[in-house]
């Protein structure tokens, strides 16, 4: 046995082997180590293999799905041997074999999965130098059988990360660690090596078209992306080696343009709360606001529409219209009832595709199947996309006949536990399970006629699983017991004996029990071969499905939060009337705490950036966002949480918000915020959306201000992006009279006494100052502390207002290639706290005002410094 668990490990060196043995899955020697150093599972010695004792572990059988998803979690990769030979077939040990290997991007077991977002395998492939190397992405969402690729730039990388979140990630072996892209470290995934001839160009190319069963790539549109093929030949290979088989479920491939997607840098899906609040979690986020879809399958595509949202509105428009019928006929939530029922139809078929289907699932499969003409029925026409859905939800009906004929109504969880094919599907099986059905009035028939026969009134004919039949006898009535009564067993108060006639029985009871299930286990894989035909129409209703579902749960939540369709215009525009903010509005309606205050945004080609000031705790960030916020859910379709709303062409939003540390990439706050900061003056466009919050705070109020005022010249001279600009440097509230399409806005607050008072309103022209104070005395600062924050403050103001000298903060980028980022004037001039200049020079001054230094002689410098030091001390 060691022999052959010894030979199977050599071919899976990297990875733990589970070696089925009865029932325990068994881990050896290192793996044993590992094992118990991950899962915290007893490890044991047991013989001797080469001389040395055999260091062991187990988990078992019934229980393997926990460990499996620990392993998983911590990146480690499982490889399962199976007993695949009959037992006692020939002489040693049973056969096994590695049936399939679970990886964390490749799992497809229902116990392992989220059942409400996708878990991808990606692989990366590159070309070219680092730094300027192009890299081909191919990735699979294996549960589902969706299949993608995209090339894209090192600086796209991070941004392609992000979106596809892969759960593993598969690289060349041969590129060293150090030519790797930075951005693989930040993805969080586990990196898988894989040889570097697995990604071939051309072999991807070859494995693609057989995959996909096409002459040629051009139907998809993928027939350039040779970079993405390499990486598609090691994505295949390495699913297909876990998997142990052909993927059959895999026909349908996305090719995605980073130029078809509105660019949401990784920066924005953080600061937006797209997926995942700032401190990690799965609530309160714009996708669980949305997210009210009845079916895991539903809540999937949303989450990708989210994450990929499409420059080019048609596809929008779309999802709009059908939105809007199914507001306006009141269809949407007869449909969403309907689909309550609905089970996992993408999942069910990549399962079935990879024959790990389990019985109840073809059963929830069969009943989602009959349910469909009742749910086709509710599916309102009218728009071409929800004409399209409903022809989508037409397979075949011969698989809900197969299924209905051939799986039991309430099957066995487990297939090797019997009573999964219906009865009358197969008369073998039938005439198998009858001898056994009989079986109990046979037995029942005996314990009569052996009572009656013996005289013992309590004696019982019995079968368990490990001693098989007996008839039982209390220890009392012994001397009654005949003399053909063999002795089986002996218990406490009691002893089990067998008879010739029951021994007979039972050889014929247990061999048709064992023949019925060997019956069901065959007919159940020809159950799955039949439905390997159907998998490309299983696979389109599980679509049409999931985009309904979505429809519907948009189209809720529209109705229900009171939100508007945007329109969409071709000039540049973003005009919002009385937009919110989804999540805080939701989180103060839960909470209580007050109603939401809705605000405007009106840019267009002349207005083109504003600047934002007010209080803090004012509602600077949350209107930004929520204009971000509003724009992304225009793009996916939905319907927006404003009065009105108008859209012209948006490419991208990038955001700069917060100042959270990124320690895991050893910068601070500031190196963070200007890295950001530069990443969007190199990339934002005139249509992208740009939100700056408090640029500059990470540093000196001197550097701070100067780059801030640099920033905000750059966007609004070179970017020309729509940008909303929210700041806490008054200088900055001049800016727009220097700069034609900037204006200021500010939020409101109200002040009576020592209080503050936040309206949330924001209004035109800049903010009157900043209530630091005020709003430190409501965090419940000390007294003391604020006492002396306010003397400081009026002290500082006074200063400020003897100050009369003016900085060109913003006039650098005006010169091409200026060095754009600092002020034409040195810091340390800036006003405000800048020590205050007498307005007429003393004799000092003007004594040196009349110094040439360059015609003095030594001597003659000597003589000047004595005088000026004369007229210092006389001062
Ligand atoms: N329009 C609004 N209506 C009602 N409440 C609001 C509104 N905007 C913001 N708030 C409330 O005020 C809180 C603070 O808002 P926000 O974080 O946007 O302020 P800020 O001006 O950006 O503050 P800071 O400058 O300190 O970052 C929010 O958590 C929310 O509870």
């Amino acid at each position: 046995m060691m022999q052959q668990y010894l030979r199977i490990k050599a071919e899976f060196p990297d990875t733990l082997v589970f070696y089925r043995m009865g029932d325990f899955y068994e881990v050896f020697f290192d793996d044993a180590r590992r094992a118990h150093r991950l899962l915290d599972i007893t490890i044991t010695t047991r013989g001797q293999s080469n001389g040395e004792p055999v260091v062991m572990a187990g988990v078992p059988v019934h229980s393997v799905e926990a460990y499996l998803a620990k392993l998983i979690k911590l990146g480690e990769a499982v490889a399962i041997a199976e007993q695949v030979g009959e037992v006692g077939a020939n002489k040693g040990p049973v056969e096994r074999k590695v049936v399939r290997v679970v990886t964390p991007g490749t799992v497809t077991d229902t116990e392992l999965l989220a059942e409400r977002e996708d878990t991808r395998l990606l692989a990366i492939a590159q070309t070219g130098p680092a730094g300027s190397a192009t890299y081909g992405l191919a990735w699979l969402a294996l549960a589902s059988g969706q299949l993608g690729l995209t090339e894209c730039s090192e600086r796209e990388l991070a941004a392609w990360l992000a979106r596809l979140a892969p759960a593993e990630i598969l690289v060349s072996a041969e590129t060293e660690a150090d030519r790797r892209p930075v951005a693989l470290r930040a993805a969080g995934a586990p990196l898988t090596n894989r040889p570097g001839w697995q990604f071939d160009s051309a072999l991807g190319e070859r494995k693609l078209r057989e995959q996909l069963r096409v002459a040629h790539l051009a139907g998809f549109n993928a027939q350039d992306l040779h970079v993405a093929h390499a990486a598609a030949a090691a994505l295949l290979s390495y699913a297909e080696h876990t998997q142990g088989r052909a993927l059959a479920h895999v026909n349908s491939l996305s090719v995605e343009r980073a130029s078809a997607l509105l660019e949401l840098p990784p920066a924005t899906h953080r600061n937006l709360e797209l997926t995942v609040t700032l401190r990690g979690e799965a609530a309160p986020t714009l996708l669980s606001l949305l997210d009210t879809c009845r079916t895991g399958m539903g809540s999937r595509l949303l989450r990708h529409w989210l994450t990929h949202p499409l420059r080019e509105r048609s596809t929008a428009r779309e999802r709009q219209a059908a939105i809007g019928v199914l507001i306006q006929s009141g269809a949407g939530e007869g449909l969403r009832d309907a689909l309550r029922h609905v089970s996992d139809v993408q999942r069910i078929t990549a399962r079935t595709a990879l024959r790990q289907v389990r019985p109840r699932e073809l059963a929830g499969l069969r009943e989602t199947l009959l349910g469909l003409p009742t749910l086709r029925e509710r599916v309102p026409v009218g728009t071409p996309l929800l004409e399209e859905l409903h022809a989508a939800l037409t397979p075949d009906a011969a698989i809900a006949t197969l299924l209905q004929q051939a799986i039991a109504a309430e099957p066995a969880v487990l297939l090797r536990d019997g009573g999964v094919i219906a009865p009358g599907f197969d008369a073998d099986l039938d005439e198998l399970r009858g001898i056994a059905t009989n079986c109990d009035d046979f037995l029942l028939e005996l314990e009569a006629r052996e009572r009656l026969r013996t005289g013992i009134g309590n004696l019982r004919v019995q079968y368990n699983k490990v001693h098989g039949f007996y008839i039982e006898v209390t220890a009392g009535q012994l001397d009654k017991v005949p003399l053909n009564y063999q002795r089986r067993q002996t218990l406490k108060n009691a002893e089990r004996f067998i008879t010739p006639e029951l021994k007979a029985f039972e050889d014929k009871a247990l061999s048709a029990q064992e023949r019925s299930l060997a019956r069901e286990k065959w007919l159940y894989e020809q159950v799955l071969d039949a439905l390997q035909a159907h998998l490309t129409a299983l696979a389109e209703a599980g679509r049409a499905l999931a985009s309904l579902d979505v429809l519907a749960a948009l189209a809720e939540r529209a109705a229900t939060l009171n939100w508007c369709a945007p329109e969409f215009v071709n000039h540049p525009c973003l005009e919002i009337e009385q937009g919110r903010h989804p999540v805080v509005e939701a989180r103060l309606a839960e909470t209580g705490g007050g109603s939401f205050i809705a605000n405007d945004c009106r840019l267009d080609a002349a207005r083109r950036m504003v600047i934002l000031t007010g209080p803090n705790m004012g509602g600077k960030s949350t209107f930004m966002r929520q204009v971000a916020v509003i724009a992304l859910l225009a793009a996916i379709g939905s319907y927006v949480p404003a009065a009105r709303c108008r859209l012209g062409p948006i490419d991208a939003i990038h955001t700069r918000i917060g100042a959270a540390d990124d320690l895991a990439n050893a910068q601070s706050t500031f190196m963070l915020e200007m890295t950001e900061a530069s990443a969007i003056l190199h990339s934002a466009s005139e249509h992208s959306l740009v939100l700056m919050d408090e640029i500059g705070r990470g540093t000196s109020t001197f550097d701070g201000l100067a780059l801030a005022g640099a920033i905000a010249s750059h966007l609004h001279d070179r970017n020309k992006s729509f940008t909303l600009f929210a700041t806490h440097y008054f200088e900055l509230t001049e800016f727009p009279a220097k700069h034609r399409h900037a204006l200021n806005m500010h939020v409101s607050a109200a002040e009576s006494g020592d209080d503050i008072v936040f309206l949330h309103a924001i209004e035109a022209g800049p903010a009157s100052r900043s209530y630091g104070v005020q709003v430190a005395r409501l965090a419940g600062m000390p007294a003391p502390v604020l006492r002396q924050a306010r003397g400081a403050l009026d002290a500082l103001e006074a200063q400020q207002r003897a100050a009369n000298a003016q900085i060109d903060l913003f006039g650098a980028t005006v010169e091409p290639e200026a060095p754009a980022m600092t002020p034409s004037l040195p810091a340390a001039t800036i006003r405000s706290v800048t020590p205050v200049t007498p307005a007429e020079p003393g004799p000092l001054e003007r004594a040196m005002a009349e110094i040439d230094p360059d015609a003095l002689t030594p001597r003659g410098a000597l003589d000047l410094l004595y005088r000026l030091k004369a007229l210092a001390s006389d001062a």
